[in-house]
Formats: C-alpha cells, sequence, structure tokens
C-alpha cells in the first residue's frame, strides 16, 4: 500500500455483503458495484429466495448478463453467490452448492427479521441439524442476519440477545463451522467476534460505521437512514470503528448495500436498507479518515475477507483521492428511482478512476 496523504492506493476491494436484486433493478444498480469492487457476496433473499445451487446459478447468469448490458463484462466482476437456509434445506444441497464453485456460503435469514425473510428458518438448532452438519463437512461458511425476532425484545436489543439465544449454542453445537456475523450494529456484536474462539468473522456496514441512530431522527424521521438491523447509540458506533480499524483479522467489508424504491422508503411503512453501492468506497474512507486510520482500510476492505473466505487477494488496484465528493439526490432503479444514503451531502473521498 502506497499512502501519501492525499491519495491512498489499495489491492481492489471486495463486498462482503451486497443485495443486487433482480430483473430491471439489478441492471440499475450492478454497474456500481462493478466498478469498485472486484467481487461480491451477493444475498439470496429474492422473492421467491434462492435456496438451491440450480436457482444460484441462474441468478449468477442473470447477473452476469446484467453486467454485459452495462459494459463491464470480461470478468471484472466475480459474484460470490449465496444460498437461503431455509427449515427444510437437504445436506444433499450444500454438498452441491460446494461442488458448483460458484455457490461460496449460506445465509442464515431468521424468519421474520428483516426483508423478505418470510421462507427463512423458524427453528435453527431444532430444523437445519442437516444442513449444518453438511455445512461443517464441506467447509461452507454459514452467513448470519443475528437479530432475534421476539416481539418482546426491544427492536434495539435484538442483536445483542441473539449472540447469547442463537449464536453460542450455534457455534458450540458446530465448532468447525464457519460463520460469518453480518453486519454488526453492537458492540456486544464486535466484543463477541474479536474475542470468541474458532473460526468467525463479521462484516460491517459504512452506514454504520458513520451514523449513530440520532441520524433516523435529524430534524424529523428520515426513512432512508433505516436499515436491518437498526442504527444504534453513539457507544457502538465507536466500537465498531475500533474494530474495523484495529488489528484483527475477523473484520471485513459488506456495505449491505440494499435498494428499495424511493416510494417504498417514504412511506408510511417504509423498507429497510440503504443504497450504499454507488458511493461505498467514498464513504468506507471517510469513516476510516475521521478515524484517523486510512491505514488500515485496505486490510479491512482488501485482505481479510478472502483470507476468511479461502480465496484469493484481487490482483488489481483502486485509488481514492482527497476530495469533494457530492452525493446524487437520487438514481434511476429500474422503473423508480432510489435515493442513496446520504443524498445531497458530500463526503471527504472519491474513487479515482472508477471504470
Ligand atoms: N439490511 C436491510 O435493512 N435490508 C436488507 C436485508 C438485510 O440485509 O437484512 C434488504 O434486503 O433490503
Ligand atoms: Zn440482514
Ligand atoms: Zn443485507
Amino acid at each position: 500500500m502506497q499512502n501519501a496523504p492525499n491519495t491512498l492506493t489499495i489491492v481492489r476491494p471486495d463486498d462482503w455483503h451486497l443485495h443486487l436484486r433482480d430483473g430491471v433493478v439489478l441492471d440499475s444498480v450492478v454497474g456500481d458495484s462493478a466498478r469498485q469492487f472486484a467481487r461480491a457476496i451477493v444475498m439470496p433473499n429474492l422473492k421467491p429466495p434462492v435456496t438451491t445451487t440450480e436457482q444460484a446459478l441462474a441468478y449468477r447468469d442473470r447477473i452476469v448478463a446484467a453486467l454485459e448490458r452495462a459494459g463491464l463484462a470480461g470478468g471484472r466482476f466475480t459474484p460470490l453467490m449465496t444460498l437461503y437456509l431455509t427449515d427444510n434445506t437437504p445436506a444433499d444441497e450444500i454438498a452441491k452448492a460446494r461442488a458448483s464453485g460458484v455457490v461460496h456460503a449460506v445465509k442464515l435469514y431468521p424468519a421474520g427479521a428483516t426483508t423478505n425473510s418470510d421462507a427463512g428458518v423458524t427453528d435453527l438448532l431444532g430444523r437445519c441439524r442437516p444442513a449444518l452438519e453438511a455445512m461443517q463437512k464441506w467447509d461452507m461458511p454459514l452467513l448470519v442476519h443475528g437479530e432475534v425476532t421476539d416481539k418482546d425484545i426491544d427492536l434495539f436489543d435484538r442483536e445483542a440477545v441473539f449472540i447469547d439465544r442463537v449464536m453460542i449454542p450455534l457455534r458450540q453445537a458446530f465448532p468447525q463451522l464457519k460463520v460469518v456475523f453480518e453486519h454488526i450494529t453492537t458492540r456486544q456484536g464486535a466484543h463477541y467476534v474479536r474475542d470468541a474462539q474458532g473460526p468467525i468473522a463479521a462484516t460491517i456496514t459504512a452506514h454504520h460505521l458513520l451514523y449513530n441512530r440520532n441520524a433516523l431522527f435529524l430534524g424529523g424521521m428520515r426513512p432512508h437512514w433505516y436499515c436491518l438491523p437498526v442504527l444504534k447509540r453513539e457507544t457502538h458506533r465507536q466500537a465498531l470503528v475500533e474494530a474495523a480499524t484495529s488489528d484483527s483479522p475477523r473484520f471485513f467489508l459488506g456495505t449491505d448495500s440494499a435498494p428499495h424504491s424511493k416510494g417504498l422508503k417514504e412511506n408510511a411503512c417504509g423498507c429497510a436498507g440503504c443504497y450504499t453501492a454507488l458511493h461505498a468506497m467514498e464513504l468506507y474512507a471517510t469513516a476510516f479518515d475521521a478515524a484517523g486510520r486510512l491505514d488500515r482500510l485496505e486490510a479491512f476492505a482488501s485482505l481479510n475477507g478472502p483470507a476468511f473466505y479461502g480465496l484469493p487477494v484481487n490482483q488489481g488496484t483502486l485509488t481514492l483521492q482527497r476530495g469533494r465528493y457530492d452525493i446524487p439526490a437520487e438514481l434511476a432503479l429500474g422503473d423508480a428511482s432510489v435515493v442513496p444514503l446520504a443524498a445531497g451531502e458530500s463526503l471527504a473521498w472519491r474513487v479515482v478512476e472508477k471504470a
């Protein structure tokens, strides 16, 4: 890494948690990720969800076709596919997924926890043992949306409670299973991942590094800052920054960029998800710079993820330059539009030569 005060060149980064959606929306968003990242773990929460290797291969073909239409073909961007775990995922589906060379992980959505999670798991250790055993055997990571769905648990406590009720028993039962605690939002999540034994890692979004829950209510309700797990208080944001910029290899970049149309966000019951693919590296660089730890961005964005997944580090580089980046007010999203996170504001860093 060359680290001059106003320029930063890092190994080309990857996004280890991304929602690309499908159809016309996929066409609108795929270029934003491909211009910065070499690879992305593509989330399977489509309608209907991607539950089989066959569906994952077909979805991958649609992503590659969309890249071609965007003039971004030629292996510049590789989608790493995932399967959506259900109560009925058979063990041989995991073997098939591993043999495909295309599916790199399986995603746990507790039923009802987040967008398109209705088909998710109702009882992980009761119903999913055969699949979990196969994942442990085939070295297939389990990616976890770590929130309990119990209506009696305060929304802001759902991640912390998940650690005790689900994460710890899961990892005791399957100590060799690779687990990624996705989009962690709390001090408890960061400290659990930092201190736990065995193969565990976590992704952290740019918005959870940059904002606390005040952003949701600044002068009124701000639906474009609403995602799940929801933004937490400042002490949690600080713990996430400390984890992301630490020398632990267990923390890496996952944008959780999750586009929803403007109309579905600015709504009496607005959807959860922030669109950050457009300006992901600008957001992360701004967060790392604010912490005085730009020197840690390359490990977080480009080295720790491949090491955990057992994949090679990318060949190319990405250069960021200090300079004002104005975030557009809105972007086309299929037949509708999407409002990117922090629309209309500006950031302190910009990516040079995205194409
Ligand atoms: N993060 C979100 O708020 N939303 C994601 C789902 C998820 O990652 O939980 C989505 O698909 O919209
Ligand atoms: Zn999630
Ligand atoms: Zn997500």
